[in-house]
C-alpha cells in the first residue's frame, strides 16, 4: 500500500446538450459534447488505521458550501469501491478550483478523484472502463471526469464515444456569484418546453467538424445547450452575461452545462486575456478564469510510497 496518492481532475464544459423528454427513470436522455477544460480539484488520499473511517477536508473557492458528510461525491466514491478491495479508512483532501454548483462537473471531478485515488492506494487494479461504471451510479458527469479529453455522452451522459479534436481551445468562464441546482434547471427546462414534441436529441453534425479540423471560428457557431433557456429563466443576469460576450467579439458562448457558469470561446490565447479583462471590468460576475481544453481526465499527479 501506498502512502498518499494524489489525484488531479478537471471540470467540464458542454459543448453542445441537447436534452430528450423526461423519462420514467426521472432522467433525460441526452446528445452532449464533453469536453474537459483545465480547471482543476486536486485531492490527496491517504490510509488511515483500521476503524478510523472516511476523514474529508475541502479548501480552496467556495469550500464552505460543501458537504463533508456521506452526502459528498467524494465520500460516496470511497464507499463504492469498498466491495472491491477498497477501505473505509482513508482521509481525503480537497481542493477545490472548480467553481461549486456551477455546470462544470465540480463534485463529479472529486468523485472521479476519489475513485482513481482510492484504485491507486490500495493497489486494486481496476482500470479505467470498471472505474467509469462505478462512477455512473454516483453521477451522470462521473464517467467523463474519469475520461477527460473531448467525448459524446449519450443516454444520461455515461455511455462516452471519444471525439476526434485538432489542437486546443482558449475559453473563458464567467463565474456567478450563487450556484444553480442541476435538477432545478432540468425542470425548468421541462416546464417551459410542456406541450411541445420533444425530439430525440442528436450531436450537431457541424460541431463534430470544427472540432475535427480544429476551427474555433466554426466552433463558437456551433456551440448549443438545451438547458440554457430554463438556466437563463431562473438567473435572468445570464442573458446579460452571454450578450456582453458577443458585443465583446467572443467567437461564441454558451452557459456551462445546468450553469449558471458561462464559456466564452476565444480566437488565442491573446484574445481571451482580453475578454476576461472586459468581463472583469463588467462587473456583472463574481470573477472571470480562463483555461484550455481538452485536457485529460482524472489521473495520479503524484504517489508516496510507504516508510
Ligand atoms: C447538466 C449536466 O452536467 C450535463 O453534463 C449533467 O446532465 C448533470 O449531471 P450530474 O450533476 O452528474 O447529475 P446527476 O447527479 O446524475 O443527476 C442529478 C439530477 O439531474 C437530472 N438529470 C441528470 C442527468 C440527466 N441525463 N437527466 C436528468 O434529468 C435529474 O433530475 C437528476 O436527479
Ligand atoms: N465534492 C463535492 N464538491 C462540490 N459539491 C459537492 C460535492 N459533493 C457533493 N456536492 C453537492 O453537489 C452540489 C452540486 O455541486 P457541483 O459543484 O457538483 O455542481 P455542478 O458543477 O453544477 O454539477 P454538474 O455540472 O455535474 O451538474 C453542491 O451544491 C453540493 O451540495
Amino acid at each position: 500500500m501506498l502512502a498518499s496518492v494524489t489525484v488531479r481532475a478537471p471540470a467540464k464544459v458542454n459543448l453542445a446538450l441537447g436534452v430528450g423528454p423526461l423519462r420514467e427513470d426521472g432522467f433525460h436522455g441526452l446528445a452532449t459534447v464533453f469536453h474537459a477544460v483545465g480547471l482543476y480539484d486536486d485531492l490527496v488520499a491517504t490510509p488511515l488505521p483500521t476503524g478510523s473511517g472516511i476523514q474529508l477536508h475541502v479548501a480552496g473557492e467556495g469550500a464552505s458550501e460543501v458537504p463533508l458528510d456521506g452526502t459528498n461525491l467524494a465520500w460516496r466514491a470511497v464507499e463504492a469501491l469498498v466491495p472491491y478491495g477498497g477501505s473505509h479508512d482513508v482521509s481525503l483532501a480537497i481542493r477545490k478550483g472548480i467553481p461549486v454548483a456551477g455546470g462544470m462537473a465540480g463534485g463529479s471531478a472529486d468523485a472521479a478523484a476519489a475513485l482513481v485515488a482510492v484504485d491507486a492506494l490500495f493497489g486494486l487494479g481496476l482500470g479505467r472502463e470498471t472505474l467509469m461504471d462505478v462512477g455512473a451510479e454516483l453521477g451522470s458527469d462521473v464517467p467523463f471526469s474519469i475520461h477527460g479529453g473531448t467525448a459524446v455522452g449519450r443516454d444520461r451522459g455515461t455511455e462516452l464515444t471519444t471525439a476526434m479534436v485538432r489542437g486546443t481551445f482558449h475559453w473563458v468562464f464567467v463565474l456567478a456569484e450563487e450556484g444553480l441546482s442541476t435538477p432545478a434547471v432540468y425542470r425548468e427546462t421541462d416546464r417551459l418546453r410542456a406541450g411541445q414534441p420533444v425530439p430525440e436529441p442528436e450531436v450537431p453534425a457541424e460541431l463534430m467538424s470544427a472540432l475535427r479540423a480544429g476551427d474555433p471560428v466554426a466552433l463558437g457557431k456551433a456551440l448549443r445547450n438545451d438547458l440554457q433557456t430554463g438556466a437563463v429563466s431562473l438567473r435572468p443576469l445570464l442573458a446579460q452575461v452571454l450578450s456582453i460576450g458577443e458585443e465583446y467579439g467572443a467567437l461564441g458562448g454558451v452557459v456551462s452545462g445546468s450553469g449558471p457558469t458561462c464559456a466564452f470561446l476565444a480566437r488565442d490565447d491573446e484574445h481571451a486575456l482580453d475578454l476576461a479583462v472586459a468581463f472583469t471590468a463588467s462587473g456583472v460576475c463574481r470573477t472571470v478564469r480562463r483555461a484550455v481544453g481538452p485536457v485529460a481526465g482524472a489521473k495520479v499527479v503524484d504517489q508516496r510510497a510507504a516508510g
